[in-house]
């Protein structure tokens, strides 16, 4: 999938602005960026459903929106709304995908039987889809959105409204499908869940502001992470933060992780300013995390650094 210039106006405003994206073959792509800055946009243009303002989309060798309707059969699209018809049971609604999806009639059936398998469907087949639990919705919209078998699969947020171990369940079917060919793209807020994508990119107000695999992201902070420890933390951390080229500062358990802009990660003049205010601090290089990636992008575009 090749985007490049890929922009979205909403009268004036502007919920996409000029994305380049390239996702390889058989790789979990992930999509982070904070509420509104234009993921579900972006992977509604990808999958054809909304129609760019200006750029150019490829996918899967079609060009989009003019071939949507042909993309159509070879993609798989998963919202956190999971699309379900909650009054028919979980068979019914995937037998009717299976039709909707154009499955040759005597493929169907097998077709459906497998999924109940490869879902832990098998004993909740019968049960209306409204009735089922978050984590089992879930597993029925996922087997749904495969049910065609599509080289793409696109999900918005999937698993924002499930448990921490119906996530993990998710995400080892996710690398199922990366295993057997399938190219995924991801949006996501938790930060676990970007750290386990081959790529991930980050949008912030519509613009994508990092790109790479999570260790070259990770990998460019480095001297700019620092671990602050001291007998009263909720008072260090107010003068951490009136220290120029402090980015953030966050409170971790007893400790506060420090993010610094570009050349200001040096632990002994952060340990030297914080003596300056009277306050004795132990200050040491940590190693950055995915959550420091994605705060330093997104503030230095908001201070205008980009
Ligand atoms: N049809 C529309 N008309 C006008 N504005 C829209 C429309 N669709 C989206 N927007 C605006 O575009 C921006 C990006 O929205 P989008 O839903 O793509 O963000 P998002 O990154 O997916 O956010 P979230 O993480 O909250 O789901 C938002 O400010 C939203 O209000």
């Amino acid at each position: 999938m090749h985007a490049r210039g890929v922009t979205k106006r909403f009268g004036d405003f502007t919920a996409v602005d000029h994305v380049d994206l390239d996702v390889p073959r058989a790789q979990v792509y992930g999509f982070l960026g904070p509420n509104g800055s234009g993921k579900s946009t972006t992977i509604r243009m990808l999958c054809g459903l909304l129609t760019p303002t200006e750029g150019e989309i490829e996918v899967l060798g079609l060009s989009i929106p003019r071939e949507a309707e042909a993309l159509r059969r070879r993609i798989g699209y998963m919202t956190q709304r999971f699309s379900l018809y909650e009054d028919l049971t979980v068979r019914e609604n995937l037998m009717f995908l299976a039709t909707v999806q154009g499955l040759p009639r005597a493929r169907r059936a097998s077709r459906v039987e497998e999924l109940l398998h490869a879902y832990n469907l098998e004993q909740l087949q019968k049960q209306l889809a409204g009735t089922l639990s978050g984590g089992q919705k879930q597993r029925l919209a996922l087997a749904g959105a495969v049910v065609h078998e599509p080289q793409l699969l696109l999900l918005d947020e999937p698993t924002s409204a499930v448990d921490p171990e119906s996530r993990r369940d998710f995400w080892e079917k996710l690398f199922d499908l990366a295993d057997a060919g399938t190219t995924l793209l991801v949006s996501t807020h938790y930060m676990d869940e970007a750290e386990r994508c081959h790529r991930i990119a980050i949008l912030d107000r519509g613009r994508l502001v990092a790109n790479g695999t999570p260790a070259e992201l990770t990998g460019q902070l480095e001297g700019r992470t620092l671990g602050v420890r001291s007998d009263s933390l909720r008072k260090v951390q107010k003068q951490l933060h009136a220290i120029d080229g402090v980015l953030s500062v966050a409170q971790v358990g007893n400790e506060l992780r420090v993010l610094c802009a570009p050349g200001h990660g040096d632990p002994d003049t952060v340990a030297a300013k914080l003596r300056q205010e009277g306050i004795q601090a132990e200050v040491a290089p940590i190693e950055p995390s995915l959550e420091d990636v994605f705060v330093a992008a997104t503030r230095r575009h908001a201070e205008g650094q980009a």
